[in-house]
């Protein structure tokens, strides 16, 4: 898969998606919000592809919004009458939410590996993402206050779930920078990691695993969770037993119970 500003491997069931403008620290202009949606569609289609690991080139993960993108904005929704320019707005941030929900509604677990700075857009991203590791010296910033506009594209909806509402609300009204190290003890980040390539080693090991599991599980796993997520827990029991009474009885569960018994790992079908 080619793609202007993402580079896309795919070995061993891992898809490694790569953010690839590092000359400009990885700024999200607009081929790359459409890219983002599109590598992330193309995993979620493609059956080999068990798992994803986002990760950045160059010296940083993501520096955000691209700038100049931002400035382009008002010419791009011109028009005389108002109220049409407004809702040509309106339609790109709902696009550009899109772009970044399509790592959620990807089936597969996504993993992202940051080092260097995660800022602004490049933190709406990583919150889509199921896991986020880092390196010790990388840096977080939730920066959109402090450029004059309320974040709109997942932060502060998906970032007070990962971390609680009082350390979300922090990080949004101060625009504070978090080290990696401080990202694992607020919840953010899972682990962290010396340096960047001991970061993405270690990711891919633990993507590696997943790898290993039953597909099927794995696709059923993150869809169960995030629907849990977002409904009570009764309506969560209620869909996994529906989910399950369509799914659990495959060739992958008889599979699984005998590896486990043959102190083997199982084989399963993409
Ligand atoms: C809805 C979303 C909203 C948002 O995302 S709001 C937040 C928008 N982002 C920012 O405000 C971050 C701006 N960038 C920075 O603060 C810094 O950069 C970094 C801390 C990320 C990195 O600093 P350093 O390592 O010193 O690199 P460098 O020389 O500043 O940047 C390297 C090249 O990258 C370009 N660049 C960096 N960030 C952006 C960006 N966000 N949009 C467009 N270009 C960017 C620079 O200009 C430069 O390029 P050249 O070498 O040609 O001068």
């Amino acid at each position: 898969m080619q793609l202007d500003t993402i580079k896309i491997t795919l070995e061993n069931h891992i898809a490694l998606v790569e953010l690839n403008r590092p000359d400009k620290a990885n700024a999200m202009d607009e081929r790359m919000w459409a890219d983002i949606r599109q590598a992330f569609d193309w995993i979620d289609d493609e059956p080999a592809a068990r798992v994803a690991v986002l990760a950045g080139n160059g010296k940083h993960f993501c520096s955000g919004i691209d700038l100049m993108m931002m400035m382009g904005l008002k010419a791009r929704i011109e028009d005389p009458c108002e109220a049409r320019s407004r809702e040509k707005l309106r339609r790109i941030i709902v696009d550009l939410q899109d772009c970044l929900t399509a790592l959620e509604r990807c089936r597969k677990p996504v993993l992202a590996a940051i080092h260097g700075a995660c800022v602004g857009g490049g933190v709406d991203l990583i919150c889509a993402a199921d896991m986020r590791y880092t390196t010790d010296d990388a840096y977080f910033c939730v920066k959109e206050a402090d450029m004059g506009l309320v974040a709109d594209v997942g932060t502060l909806q998906r970032l007070p779930r990962l971390i609680g509402e009082g350390q979300a609300r922090e990080l949004a009204y101060t625009c504070r920078r978090v080290s990696g190290t401080e990202a694992v003890q607020l919840g953010l980040a899972n682990r962290s990691f010396a340096d960047r390539d001991t970061l993405l080693q270690s990711v891919m090991s633990i993507a590696a695993d997943i790898a290993r599991k039953s597909p099927l599980v794995m696709r059923g796993t993150k869809q169960v969770l995030n629907y849990s997520r977002d409904h009570s827990v009764a309506d969560g029991l209620d869909f996994v037993a529906g989910w399950n009474a369509a799914m659990l009885m495959s060739a992958d569960i008889q599979e699984a119970i005998m590896a486990s018994m043959q102190k083997r790992d199982g084989q399963f079908r993409d």
